[in-house]
């Protein structure tokens, strides 16, 4: 998290991070050289255009001798070498945007890429916010670097070519306008300083107002049911208000130093030049004129370019910090689980067992403890306890979400780490509370977008597990649109529609964590129905929260602190008249009363 932070690199660093942004620009390189090519064919137009111009005047004109004819051919050779500029500066503009287009499109998808294949642990240590960021604002920040790159290019090309041609006109009218460089030089410096400070500012303002934005959006029925409304506005007002004024300095910022300032040393330079040479030259030889023509074409494209430059090094340095942010993320090593290389274990009947087994998400808080357990192939294990005791855990484990490191799970026989991940995943079914949907319809949701199961196999599952019946009351029945995280189904009809999807891939395992929301009491009885046809003839271990529901379970465990502390059948445990007995009375009490 610290290395997130840093800001500032050595060379060695930033060369390696350089390298790492070249490497995704590799498969573009012919557009890249091939845009250098016509940056560099602009340039020398660009330098040798007012040169035309200054032989016409000093050759020509100068001594009266600038006929029709001449004119007319410079003209159309001036004409000619302005069409091909413009050629060539679109083809270089184009085939350098496209090439940087594709080359942060390519990183974009490589970051995608590695976060699916990160570990829960990886998202528990950080905000979705921040992954969000990686790929969207860091690579979004890493293409204006690319276009960093072109000015650089551009510019320098530009003055390499200017000041070739200018010493090559006069090389001490070219040396004035040298010295003027130290200026430019200094006033870029001056922005990029303050520059620095305006921007950071803006920058932290904005993510703040964003923050403030996404928290509400979070938020809103909390904030609507406490009438926070009113002290929300105020303080978003307060942050964009802020947001306002740093926006305001950059304006009065950019506008006081960019162009005016580089046009005042343009000119001084310019000034400067006619004068001296004014004096010197100007009352000797007419033929300078042109000269001074070209100068004066001259100061602009030359000054420009430099402070163009200068300016661009703090998004230089910005795109440093992203690419390091991203290699960063490319290189986390926090993966998701696998599986031994070489294993093709499979799952036949689902014959769980849990061996001495503990656990801990950050090494330092143990959360489960010597867990030991079976679960025979068709039966059905219950664990219960109250909250936070390690239940979830079990199936995080169980599932490979989170590795393990001591004691084993064994399924079949196999160990959870040689059987492929793939293969675990198949064949267990997992349907935890908050079932989660994704944007499309309830038949995309039922069969998770495989093109291996037809619509008719959807009916049957969804049959099966009884949430056939409020789909087909559906507008669309079952190509009816699921909004964002199915936002528009109640808790129990998500969870039915989690049911079919579950059976749909004939699990050999079945895991429930069960649904705690309130559930109207007919799609209750449908989702106990649909539960009880999905276990029949399936190993299942049920996370339950009433305890009712999991009286006929072949064996219950009790959790707490991470730990089994009872087992036994509902029977036995009744008898024992220990902690399940309590659970059991006190829920009862509850049940009759209302109160759950
Ligand atoms: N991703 C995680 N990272 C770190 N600690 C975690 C994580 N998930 C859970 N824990 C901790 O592990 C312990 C056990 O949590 P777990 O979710 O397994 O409990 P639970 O019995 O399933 O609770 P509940 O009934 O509320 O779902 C808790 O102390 C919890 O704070």
């Amino acid at each position: 998290m610290e290395a997130q932070k840093q800001t500032s690199f050595s060379l060695k660093e930033s060369f390696s991070i350089l390298k790492t942004l070249f490497h995704f620009a590799k498969p573009f390189k012919w557009f890249y050289i091939v845009s250098f090519i016509f940056l560099a064919a602009g340039s020398a137009i660009a330098a040798y255009l007012p040169i035309i111009i200054q032989r016409y005047i000093d050759t020509y004109l100068a001594d009266g001798t600038a006929t029709m004819e001449v004119t007319v051919r410079i003209v159309i050779f001036y004409g000619i070498l302005t069409l091909l500029k413009a050629v060539s500066d679109y083809a270089k503009d184009f085939l350098f945007n496209t090439a940087s287009e594709r080359t942060v499109g390519n990183i974009r998808n490589q970051l995608y890429k590695k976060v699916v294949t990160l570990g829960m642990r990886y998202f528990d240590q950080t905000p979705a916010g921040t992954v969000v960021s990686r790929v969207t604002n860091d690579t979004e920040t890493i293409k204006e670097f690319w276009t960093v790159f072109l000015t650089i290019a551009t510019g320098l090309f530009n003055v390499v070519s200017i000041g070739i041609a200018m010493f090559a006109l006069n090389w001490r009218m070219a040396l004035v306008f040298v010295l003027f460089i130290p200026f430019i030089i200094w006033i870029a410096g001056v922005y990029r300083k303050k520059s620095t400070l305006v921007y950071g500012q803006m920058r932290r303002v904005l993510s703040q107002l964003n923050a403030k934005l996404s928290e509400s959006i979070s938020g809103m029925s909390i904030i609507q049911k406490y009438n926070q409304e009113k002290r929300l506005i105020d303080e978003f007002d307060e942050v964009n208000q802020a947001y306002v004024v740093s926006r305001r300095s950059m304006y009065s910022m950019n506008a006081l130093l960019l162009a005016p300032a580089i046009n005042v040393i343009e000119s001084l330079a310019l000034v400067a030049v006619l004068i001296i040479f004014g004096y010197q030259d100007w009352n000797q030889s007419a033929v300078d004129i042109g000269l001074v023509y070209a100068f004066t074409s001259y100061s602009r494209s030359f000054f420009q370019p430099i402070s163009h430059m200068m300016n661009s090094l703090s998004s230089l340095q910005d795109g440093i910090v992203s690419g390091h942010r991203v290699k960063e993320l490319l290189n986390n090593n926090e993966l998701a689980p696998t599986t031994n290389a070489n294993s093709e274990a499979k799952i036949t009947d689902g014959h769980i067992r849990v061996s001495n087994l503990s656990f801990s998400y950050d090494v330092k808080k143990q959360v489960l403890r010597d867990i030991n357990f079976e679960v025979k192939p068709g039966g059905t294990v219950a664990l219960v306890g109250q909250t936070g005791s390690g239940k979830s855990s079990i199936i995080n484990v169980l599932m490979r979400f989170y590795d393990y490191f001591d004691g084993d799970i064994t399924i079949d026989g196999h160990s959870l780490k040689d059987i492929p991940v793939e293969e675990l995943r198949s064949k267990m079914g997992l349907v935890l509370q908050d079932s989660f949907l994704f944007y499309g319809t309830i038949l995309d949701n039922i069969r998770m977008y495989s093109r291996d199961y037809t619509e008719e196999e959807v009916k049957n599952a969804a049959e099966f597990v009884y949430a056939d019946d409020f789909i087909k009351d559906m507008d669309q029945g079952y190509h009816s649109k699921v909004i964002e995280r199915g936002a528009s189904l109640s808790a129990g009809e998500k969870q039915l529609i989690s049911f079919a999807r579950t059976i749909l891939r004939s699990p050999r395992i079945l895991i429930l964590d069960e649904a705690t929301a309130n559930i109207d009491t007919e799609t209750e009885e449908k989702i106990q129905k649909g539960l009880a046809n999905m276990r029949k003839g399936r190993t299942s271990l049920i996370i339950a929260h009433r305890l009712s529901t999991i009286k006929d379970a072949d064996l219950i465990l009790v959790m707490k602190n991470g730990q089994i502390i009872e087992h036994g059948t509902h029977d036995q445990l009744i008898e024992n008249k220990e902690t399940y007995y309590d659970m059991y009375q006190l829920q009862t009490y509850q049940e009759k009363t209302g109160e759950m």
